[in-house]
C-alpha cells in the first residue's frame, strides 16, 4: 500500500511536473514565436506604394516607377505618412522622409559602398569602375578626397575649357547651335581628363569617348542584368550585349592606359640613367593612385573608369542645366560677367578667384536645387538589421534612400518652384546657418545634393570649380541664348532627373 501510494504519488507528481513542463515550454515557444513574428512584422512593416493586384511580373509597378517616381514618392508620403517601399527596376527601395536625414547620416549600420557594390554588380568583368568606387580600401575615394580636392586645378581647367569651346564653337559671330547636350559633356570630359590622366591622353579621342560614355554603358548593363533572375546572372552576364559593351570599353581603355603607363616607365628609366636629371612625376591621378597604393597591386584602369563614372555624368549634367538656366534668365548675364571680370582681374584663374564669384556660386546651387539629378539621395545598404527612430526595422541587405523633397519645401525656400539666381546670395546675407550652408560646396538637410556625412561626395570641390570655370570661360567669350521658341525641360526616368537631350542653346562669339 505504502509502496503503491508512493508510486502513485510519484506518478502523480511526475505527470504534474511533466504537464507543467510542457505548459512552460509551450508558453516559452509561443513567446519566441510572437517575438520573432513581431520582428518579422516590423521588418515587413513598410507599405509598398506601387504594389498592384495580380501584378505578378511587376510590369505595372515598373511602369509606374519609370514614368513618375516623383509622383509615387509624393503619393507614398501622403498615404503612409512615414517610410514606405517603392518597387524600382533595380529592386525595392525603402524611402525615408527628410526628417530621417540626420539619422541616416550618423547610422554606422548603413553603408554607401556596400550599396554601390550590390546594386551595380561590382563583381563581374566590365564593372571595374564600380569595383574601384566600392573598394573597401577606399583608395579611389582617398585620392579624390586628399589630392583632387586639395590641389588647385583652376589654371588647367581654364586652359582646357578655352581650347574646348574654341574647337566646338569657333569664332563665328552669328548665332549658331551650341549642340549643348553633346558639347557640355565633352567640355567636362576634357577638363576632368586633363587632371585625371594628363594632357596627352586627355586629348585622345577614343579615351574621351570611353570615359564620357562608360557610366551610361555600365548603367545599361546593370539594368539588363537586373531584369534577369538572380541565379542566372553569374552566367548571363557573359552573353548580354550590354555587358559585352562594358567589357569592350574596359578592354579598349586598358590598352590606351597601358601605352601611357609604358611611356611613363620609359621616361622614368631615362631620367634615372641620366644622373643629373631629376625625374619629374606628372601631377595627375595616375601618379596619385600609384602613390596611394604604395606598391600594392591595383587595377589602374578600374580607378580611372571609376573616377570618370563618378565625375563626368554628374558634373556635366550640372553644367548643362546651369547654362540653360542662365539662358532662360538673360538678366543674369551682365552681372555675372561683371563679377567674373572683376574676380579674374584681382586673382587670375585661381581658387581664390573662383571663391569670389558669389552670384555664379548661387546660380549653380540654385540649379542643383531645381535639378538635383535624382528624386532621392543618401542611398545606403543596411549591413545589419537596424531600427529606425520610428521603431520599424530595416532588415539587413535592404536599400534605403532619403527623399530630396526638402529642396521644394516652401517653409525653407520662398516660392520654391521658381528659379532665382540670387537666392543663395540673399540667404547668405541673412546669416545664421546660411552663412555657410549657402555655398555651392556645402551641404545641409535643406540641400544635400552632394550627400551627407561619412560618404559625402569627395569630388564636390572639383566639380564646382570645373563648372564655375567652364561657365566663366563661356560667358566671357560668347553670347548665349535659348533657341527662339525652345522651352527648357528636364527628362525623368525613375529616380533620375536629366537634361533634355534635345536642349537648344545657341552661341555667338562676342566681338570684344
Ligand atoms: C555635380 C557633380 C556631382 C554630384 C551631384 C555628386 C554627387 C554625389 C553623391 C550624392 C554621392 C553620395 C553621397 C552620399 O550618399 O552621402 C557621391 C559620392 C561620390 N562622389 Fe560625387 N558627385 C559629383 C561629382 C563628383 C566628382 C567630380 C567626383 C570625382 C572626381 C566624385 C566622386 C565621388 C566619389 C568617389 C563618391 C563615393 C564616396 C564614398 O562612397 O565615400 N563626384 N557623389
Amino acid at each position: 500500500m505504502k509502496m503503491g501510494s508512493a508510486t502513485e504519488l510519484y506518478s502523480h507528481v511526475y505527470s504534474h511536473t511533466r504537464s507543467s513542463y510542457f505548459a512552460s515550454l509551450f508558453v516559452v515557444l509561443l513567446a519566441i514565436f510572437f517575438f520573432a513574428y513581431s520582428i518579422q512584422q516590423r521588418k515587413n512593416n513598410f507599405p509598398t506604394v506601387n504594389s498592384y493586384p495580380r501584378d505578378w511580373a511587376l510590369k505595372r509597378a515598373h511602369g509606374a516607377f519609370i514614368a513618375d517616381a516623383k509622383g509615387l514618392i509624393q503619393e507614398g508620403f501622403r498615404k503612409f505618412n512615414g517610410p514606405f517601399r517603392i518597387i524600382t527596376t533595380l529592386g525595392s527601395r525603402i524611402i525615408l522622409p527628410v526628417e530621417y536625414a540626420e539619422w541616416v547620416k550618423k547610422s554606422p549600420a548603413l553603408d554607401h559602398q556596400a550599396f554601390v557594390s550590390e546594386e551595380f554588380f561590382a563583381r563581374y568583368p566590365g564593372f571595374e569602375g564600380t569595383i574601384a568606387v566600392s573598394d573597401p580600401h577606399a583608395v579611389l575615394i582617398g585620392v579624390v578626397k586628399n589630392k583632387l580636392a586639395q590641389s588647385s586645378q583652376v589654371q588647367k581647367f581654364h586652359t582646357h575649357a578655352s581650347a574646348g569651346v574654341a574647337e566646338f564653337w569657333g569664332e563665328e559671330e552669328a548665332w549658331h547651335d551650341a549642340r549643348w547636350a553633346d558639347t557640355g559633356v565633352r567640355l567636362i570630359g576634357l577638363m576632368s581628363a586633363s587632371v585625371f590622366v594628363g594632357d596627352e591622353l586627355a586629348q585622345n579621342a577614343t579615351w574621351q569617348r570611353i570615359t564620357t560614355s562608360y557610366a551610361m554603358t555600365m548603367f545599361m548593363a546593370t539594368r539588363a542584368l537586373r531584369s534577369c533572375p538572380s541565379w542566372t546572372r553569374p552566367f548571363v552576364h557573359w552573353f548580354l550585349p550590354a555587358c559585352r559593351n562594358c567589357r569592350a570599353e574596359v578592354k579598349c581603355a586598358r590598352q590606351l592606359l597601358q601605352q601611357e603607363l609604358d611611356k611613363r616607365a620609359i621616361e622614368k628609366r631615362e631620367a634615372a640613367s641620366c644622373q643629373d636629371q631629376a625625374s619629374v612625376k606628372p601631377e595627375d591621378s595616375i601618379t596619385w593612385v600609384e602613390e596611394a597604393t604604395a606598391g600594392r597591386s591595383y587595377d589602374a584602369v578600374g580607378m580611372q573608369l571609376g573616377m570618370s563614372m563618378a565625375a563626368i555624368v554628374t558634373t556635366s549634367e550640372l553644367l548643362k542645366q546651369a547654362l540653360t538656366n542662365i539662358c532662360a534668365h538673360p538678366e543674369l548675364v551682365a552681372p555675372l560677367r561683371d563679377e567674373i571680370e572683376a574676380s579674374v582681374r584681382a586673382h587670375g584663374w585661381t581658387t581664390a578667384g573662383l571663391f569670389n564669384v558669389q552670384l555664379l556660386d548661387s546660380v549653380i546651387k540654385e540649379t542643383q536645387r531645381l535639378n538635383p539629378l535624382a528624386e532621392v539621395n543618401l542611398e545606403r545598404k543596411a549591413v545589419r538589421d537596424v531600427t529606425l527612430p520610428s521603431g520599424q526595422i530595416v532588415p539587413r541587405g535592404a536599400s534605403i534612400s532619403v527623399s530630396t523633397s526638402q529642396l521644394l519645401n516652401p517653409d525653407v525656400y520662398e516660392r520654391p518652384e521658381l528659379f532665382d539666381g540670387y537666392r543663395y546670395v540673399k540667404l547668405r546675407q541673412k546669416g545664421g546657418k546660411w552663412s555657410t550652408a549657402s555655398s555651392a560646396v556645402s551641404t545641409s538637410v535643406d540641400h544635400f545634393v552632394f550627400g551627407m556625412g561619412k560618404f559625402i561626395c569627395p569630388g564636390r570641390f572639383f566639380a564646382i570649380a570645373e563648372v564655375k570655370t567652364a561657365l566663366a570661360v563661356i560667358l566671357l567669350a560668347y553670347d548665349v541664348r535659348l533657341k527662339p521658341g525652345y522651352v527648357p525641360k528636364t527628362i525623368r526616368y525613375g529616380f533620375e532627373v536629366m537634361t533634355d537631350p534635345g536642349v537648344c542653346v545657341e552661341v555667338r562669339r562676342r566681338s570684344l
